[in-house]
């Protein structure tokens, strides 16, 4: 039997692994600007900038990068009491350089607090009383404990009748691409909402073309597959529709978080209208938005900024 739920209703329940981010400052060799970071954080903290009621779960250490993120989702309004503080391991970190493909991340991590994040420290009644709840290929690629967390939240949620979402984000530097892809698929195969980007579903699936691609993510049973294309915008599709959702225009200087930043304005506009669709029109905006400043978090754009670009793309459209 299923015990009686006890927490209050929620839209979106993140889990996975928090970071400390240090970016590198254009044009000062050596200087970096701290801020936040976590493809899943980054998601939480997106979606509460839309509206959304979001809670996190995972673990942090007892240090200062570890308190900056509480801060940090305690001003933007994240539940974090089911996120722990170990007592000696530290907080997962980053960097980020700029490079001339982009932004290139190096990891500080291993034996991290996340990293010992595992299946009896879930918080099972949250996540019975959430709406949707989002994990990651970072969230798995960790730790075999987070990984079997991760597993265990989504058959879970999917008893209880929440809806599961699954961003791709294939990190090569964290677990080799065969593991990476069996991990990943068993994962699509347990979600509602499938989220992979069109580099990462390229390597992990053999194919180039994104209709193929969704065609794939459909075929594991997801009931809406959102595949970004970077600077080309997304193609969202259901078992009974698909739309190509082309980009807006900014001039963007750093894209971390652009990803996650998607993440979070679909699902938590998914939540509001129901329509996958208006979701994928609604984070394609958001997502380049958040490409218009430095690091993950500070650029993530509010839900006023993302309707009044709309508004202003759809007078100029007229
Ligand atoms: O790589 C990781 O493990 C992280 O979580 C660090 C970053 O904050 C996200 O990866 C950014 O993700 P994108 O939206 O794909 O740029």
């Amino acid at each position: 039997m299923v015990p009686a739920v006890t927490e209050p209703k929620i839209d979106l329940l993140c889990i996975g692994e928090p970071l400390g981010e240090f970016n590198a400052t254009r044009g000062e060799p050596g200087a970096f600007q701290f801020g936040h970071g976590g493809d899943t954080s980054n998601c939480a903290v997106a979606a509460a900038r839309q509206g959304a009621s979001v809670a996190y779960a995972g673990a942090l250490g007892d240090d200062s990068a570890g308190r900056s993120l509480r801060g940090l989702w305690q001003r933007e309004g994240v539940d974090d009491r089911h996120v722990s503080t170990h007592p000696s391991a530290p907080t997962g970190l980053y960097f980020v350089d700029h490079g001339p493909s982009g932004h290139v991340f190096s990891y500080l991590r291993a034996g991290s607090a996340a990293s010992l994040y595992g299946p009896r420290d879930l918080p099972r009644d949250l996540i019975r009383s959430a709406r949707i709840i989002q994990a990651s290929g970072i969230s798995q690629a960790i730790s075999a404990s987070a990984c079997d967390a991760v597993f265990e939240a989504f058959a879970t949620a999917r008893e209880a009748g929440v809806l599961t979402a699954y961003d791709t984000n294939l990190r090569l530097k964290l677990w080799p691409l065969t593991r990476a892809r069996a991990i990943i698929h068993a994962a699509c195969a347990m979600s509602d909402i499938v989220l992979p980007g069109l580099d990462d579903a390229t390597q992990l699936t053999g194919l180039n073309s994104p209709d193929a691609i969704v065609d794939f993510y459909l075929g594991l049973g997801a009931r809406v597959v959102a595949l970004t294309l970077g600077h080309e915008g997304s193609l969202v599709a259901t078992p009974v529709r698909r739309e190509r959702l082309v980009p807006i225009k900014v001039d963007a200087i750093d894209a971390t978080g652009a990803g996650d930043c998607y993440d979070g304005a679909f699902l938590s506009e998914y939540i509001r209208t129901g329509d996958a669709f208006a979701a994928g029109a609604y984070a394609n905006v958001a997502a380049a938005l958040s490409t218009q400043g430095y690091g993950a978090v500070a650029p993530l754009p509010r839900r006023a900024d993302v309707e009044a670009r709309m508004a202003l793309e759809a007078k100029a459209a007229q």
